[in-house]
């Protein structure tokens, strides 16, 4: 393991990476293997831990000290088989977790950090009870990530046939999150029988893994459940899956129901992908990019001054009479900053003069940011010459190495028949259009909605042509997709001119579609609550 070149782990959210230097020395002794547990690589996962403890005790899944929660340390020079595990403790309040609280493993199982002893009342640390478990999955599993949880869904499932060694479902949307289930598969998951101490487990839990290898689970009756997973998302993902199962079972049970017999619809068909454009910025090499500016990203003390000249406005401004301010949106300084730092050279193109646009990039709600763009040109996109001059000018020798971005689909597919390589939409909020030719902002498909921040979103077009895409992120996240709900979404946009739609899983939204298997709608009478489309 080479550590002194070790950068901050990708593995792990940003905002939980801490800053601090590598230790250098190779690992060739126990001393230094101790040392490597102390890494920030691994720091990182320890606060991960200690957040996702966090997390989990607010689902209800590590109450009263039951449960726990492991990671292995991801490093892309070592085979998983021979990462770091860092694990939660034993018997401690999982919501109160710090990093330095963590336990670190070796692969096979060998404590190399513990945490330091606290004062009265606090009992002198242990490492997790579940370790034996965890490190079966991990073994045989080849697992990223273990969860034990003590979710009362969990153990009621268990308890409602108690003669039954396995826990079946079929016919749910949730399914679909468990790795290697769609929605037609049969969802089986084996159950062990309780032990008074966590470790008796070991014999049959390791046999249950081995004799199920479609399954990530194992149900311990009357006790909870152990979810894995390749990362940490997955085990976490597939552990709300089952969670969500878990406790529609019950309560089908309590409604009567069957649950393994629940009727499903074959009929649905699967969804088409998004036909269009999906550009994104950072795929590809780009030497340079252009922006084009319209009015619409300007706005004004008053609308009135809409329709006067870009020019006067500039003269009314330096009067000081009005303020003048180019609007951009949050994500514009960024990119802006994301793309100068990375040696690609960005600059301006509009029909505003030059003049203008260096007035305008000095006056943004972001201050003056002419420091990140190379030049400023004028012309006009759908005049071949422009290009041709600003070819000449930057000196590239293949207009496909520059991207042209802007708001205008017209403006980018002009730019792209004089040999600019594409084109692509910052955003734009024209309040002048009328809400059927708005933008459209979606969530991305397949991941955890409650770490979702502003960046991580699409921008459609009222007809469903993807315009901007989410940057990717390193491992384990995965390729970013825009939503699987995109066309029955455009479909409430367009035909009932919706201004926002929801797409839940709730189950009581899917529950009620259970209930009545034959019934065509749903439809409440009589009742002081009334449904509003
Ligand atoms: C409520 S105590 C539960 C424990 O005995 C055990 O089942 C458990 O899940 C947690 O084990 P721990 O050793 O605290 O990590
Ligand atoms: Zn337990």
């Amino acid at each position: 393991m080479e550590i002194g070149k070790r950068s901050s782990n990708p593995y792990v959210p940003k905002h939980l990476r801490r800053k601090c230097t590598p230790i250098e020395s190779p690992i060739t002794s126990s001393k230094a293997a101790n040392a490597y547990a102390e890494t920030y690589g691994v720091y990182d996962t320890k606060a991960l831990v200690s957040e996702l403890c966090k997390q989990f005790y607010g689902l209800g899944w590590v109450l009263g000290t039951g449960g726990s929660v492991s990671v292995k340390v991801f490093d892309d020079k070592e085979p998983k088989s021979d990462q770091l595990i860092v694990m939660s403790p034993s018997g401690v309040q999982k919501e109160r977790m710090m990093p330095e609280d963590m336990y670190v493993l070796s692969s096979d199982g060998v404590v190399l950090s513990t945490p330091r002893s606290k004062s009265y009342p606090y009992n002198s640390p242990k490492c997790s009870e579940c370790t034996p478990l965890f490190l079966q999955a991990y073994k045989i599993r080849n697992a990223g990530a273990v969860i034990h949880s003590h979710g009362i869904e969990s153990c009621l499932v268990t308890m409602l046939r108690p003669l039954m060694k396995e826990f079946r479902i079929k016919h749910m949307e949730m399914i679909k999150g468990i790795e290697g289930h769609g929605y037609h598969d049969e969802l089986v998951i084996p159950i062990i029988e309780n032990t008074a101490k966590e470790g008796e487990l070991i014999d049959s839990f390791t046999e249950a893994i081995r004799s199920y290898p479609k399954s990530t689970a194992v149900l311990v009756r009357n006790h909870g459940v152990y979810i894995w997973g390749e990362t940490w998302i997955s085990a976490k993902t597939q552990a709300e899956c089952y969670h969500y199962l878990f406790d529609a079972a019950v309560k089908l049970h309590q409604l009567g129901l069957d649950w393994p017999s629940t009727p499903g619809n074959d009929t649905i068909c699967s969804v088409n992908t998004v036909r269009g454009l999906s550009l994104n910025l950072l795929r590809g090499v780009r030497s340079c990019i252009f922006i084009g500016i319209d009015i619409t990203h300007v706005s004004y003390l008053s609308d009135a001054l809409c329709s006067l000249a870009i020019h006067k406005l500039v003269s009314m401004f330096r009067s000081q009479r009005y303020t003048l301010q180019l609007r951009l949106f949050d994500d514009v300084p960024k990119a802006l900053q994301m793309w100068h730092a990375s040696g690609i050279k960005v600059y301006i193109f509009s029909g505003y003069c030059r003049k203008v646009q260096q007035f305008l990039f000095h006056h943004t709600n972001f201050g003056d940011l002419r420091k990140y763009l190379s030049g400023f040109f004028e012309g006009n996109a759908k005049d071949r010459r422009s290009f041709k001059e600003i070819f000449l000018t930057v000196g590239v020798d293949n207009p496909a190495d520059i991207l042209y971005v802007t708001d205008n689909l017209e403006e980018a597919n002009d730019a792209e028949a004089a040999g600019t390589g594409g084109s692509v939409s910052i955003k734009v909020h024209d309040f002048t259009k009328s809400n059927s030719d708005q933008l459209i902002v979606m969530s991305p498909s397949g991941v955890q909605k409650e770490r979702m921040v502003p960046e991580d979103m699409y921008v459609l077009s009222s007809n469903g042509v993807v315009l901007l895409t989410p940057l990717p992120k390193p491992y384990p996240y995965k390729f970013p997709k825009c939503s699987e709900c995109t066309p029955l979404f455009l479909q409430a946009y367009k035909i009932r001119k919706a201004g926002a739609v929801i797409y839940s899983h709730g189950i009581e939204a899917c529950l009620v579609t259970t209930i009545r298997p034959l019934m065509k709608e749903f439809r409440v009478i009589l009742s002081s609550i009334n449904v509003y489309a």
